[in-house]
């Protein structure tokens, strides 16, 4: 029998299963700008969203500026103004359905590990009825520090009972790779909002597809070779 090089997929969510990251740059940018007053560029908004939405809001604004309870108000005031411009275009990344199903045969334990809150994991996996895929969700509620903090990774791994060098991470954002590598795991890149040369400093890459119809990805499935 052929072993696996891995015994878990932990997926990050936003951008890595949907191809919706620049709906995120766009809500935030106007929750921080029209609500908020702010004055920042989307480029900014780009390079400073990851993390849990009260750790954007504090980057923004400085960690006083809101009570918890404002924050958590703002977090659903974004996460609306998200859902209703990407529901139209929601649909997961090209043959990922295929290798989720593929996984699910191998008997490859599966979490979705990601900075946002239940409300956009519920809205994710409910309309495409992916939800049995999964052993684990761990969203931002689960955690008390977001990525690069390894906290969702080791909480996913620990959920799945699988030891963390045999997990494998499946990330968009290189604060989601330093994560991964902070949590001593192996990380496999979508290049869907980030090219390449972004993630020159992480050692636990370990390569770089488009999507999920790269033959790269046999190889997790057939265990032929890491
Ligand atoms: O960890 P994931 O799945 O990439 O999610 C990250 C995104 O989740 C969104 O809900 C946050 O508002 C974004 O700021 C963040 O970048």
């Amino acid at each position: 029998m052929t072993t696996l090089p891995y015994q878990a997929f932990l997926f990050d969510m936003n951008g890595t299963m949907i191809d919706d990251m620049d709906y995120h740059t766009k809500a935030w940018h106007q929750i921080l700008n029209n609500d908020l007053q702010g004055s920042f560029s989307l480029e900014e908004v780009k390079a400073q969203m990851y993390g849990k939405n009260s750790e954007v809001l504090a980057r923004f604004f400085g960690e006083d500026r809101f009570t918890q309870e404002e924050a958590d108000q703002l977090s659903i005031q974004k996460e609306k103004i998200y859902q209703k411009e990407y529901l139209s275009h929601l649909k997961l990344i090209n043959g990922l359905d295929a290798f989720l199903a593929k996984a699910k045969e191998q008997n490859i334990q599966m979490a979705i590990a990601t900075a946002a809150i239940t409300f956009n994991i519920d809205f994710v996996v409910d309309n495409l009825n992916i939800r049995h895929y999964f052993n684990a969700l761990v969203s931002a509620d689960d955690v008390d520090k977001s990525k690069p903090h390894p906290e969702t990774f080791l909480k996913s791994a620990e959920a799945l009972a699988v030891a963390p060098k045999k997990c494998l991470v499946l990330e968009d954002a290189p604060k989601g790779v330093e994560a991964a590598q902070n949590a001593g795991m192996d990380c496999l890149v979508i290049t869907t909002m980030h090219g390449k040369e972004e993630f020159s400093q992480y050692t636990n890459i370990i390569g770089f597809v488009a999507d999920y119809t790269d033959p790269q990805l046999e190889r997790l499935l057939t265990g032929e070779g890491k």
